[in-house]
């Protein structure tokens, strides 16, 4: 089986081409087995491009542990970027199918190969049973949640999937790596949530690390990072238009008047091989 491994600002994903690859029925060990770091091809997951009715090309996209994730912003970037540069799409604006509807692209091309993509992320979700949370209040803002014997505010939002965002002084190893498992986890996200940190640095921009739901930390997050600049907005931190800092690089996210979220980053692909299975 052919893949393309590629990232967006570092959250990195092996990804396969469903058009032309005969994929087996257990989706959930083939991205277990090639994004392990040190058995397989390495990445936070696997993602599959595959045909829609609907749309240019329909994303699927799984995590480390296997689980499937309705929606992955980084991800769909590159999958516009791979549909463009390997001839599924020819024009500059594509449409990606996703867990959370039709997502259009403005694909930015450099020397006939796509570097950066603009993509509307669509209407932030602020009900609690659709994110879904048990938290309180449309959205649930700095809601107070125990964990690990402190209190912790948490914002809740829905970009398709669900995030906690939570703003601290700095994005220490142990906000990240010892609260993050904790508020993924935790019974107020019952499906489990995404779990962002956030440095306010001005009214303008903004320093950001992720725990993944079902991946752990990883470089950046798409949703995350829109979910993170939705929450400062509504919480009166940020102008309508931000730039994240993530580990692996830089998101620009706007929230415009429509209520759609529009985010600008970069898509890369780094090399290709074959899965011996
Ligand atoms: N890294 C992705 C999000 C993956 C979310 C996934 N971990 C989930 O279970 O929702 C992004 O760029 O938006």
């Amino acid at each position: 089986m052919k893949f393309t491994k590629m990232h967006g600002a570092g959250n990195d994903y092996v990804y396969v081409n469903a058009f032309t690859e005969k994929l087996p029925s257990d989706l959930g060990e083939l991205a277990r087995k090639m994004a392990d770091r040190h058995f397989g091809i390495g990445g936070d997951g696997m993602i599959l491009i595959c045909p829609s009715e609907r749309a240019d090309a329909r994303m699927r996209m799984f995590n480390l542990d296997g689980s499937e994730g309705e929606m992955c912003g980084n991800g769909v970037r590159c999958v516009g970027k791979y549909v463009y540069d390997h001839g599924i799409a020819t024009k500059e604006t594509v449409t990606i199918e996703t867990g959370r509807g039709v997502l259009t692209l403005q694909l930015f091309p450099e020397n006939g190969k796509v570097a950066r993509v603009r993509v509307n992320m669509g209407k932030p979700i602020f009900n609690p049973i659709e994110i879904p949370t048990t938290l309180t209040g449309e959205p649930p803002k700095r809601q107070p949640v125990q964990v690990a014997g402190r209190t912790v505010e948490v914002t809740a939002i829905s970009m398709g999937n669900p995030h906690g965002v939570v703003f601290v002084d700095e994005p220490t190893d142990e906000w990240v790596l010892s609260i993050g498992p904790k508020l993924e986890t935790h019974p107020v996200f019952p499906r489990r949530a995404n779990i962002e940190f956030v440095k306010v640095l001005s009214r303008t921009e903004f320093q950001m690390r992720v725990w993944e739901r079902g991946s752990g930390e990883t470089w950046a997050c798409g949703t995350g990072a829109c979910a993170s600049a939705v929450a400062g907005m509504i919480n009166g931190l940020f102008d309508r238009k931000v730039l994240a800092h993530l580990r692996g690089g830089d998101l620009e996210i706007e929230w415009a008047d429509s209520g759609e979220v529009f985010m600008t980053g970069p898509a890369a692909e780094v090399f290709s091989g074959e899965w011996p299975e």
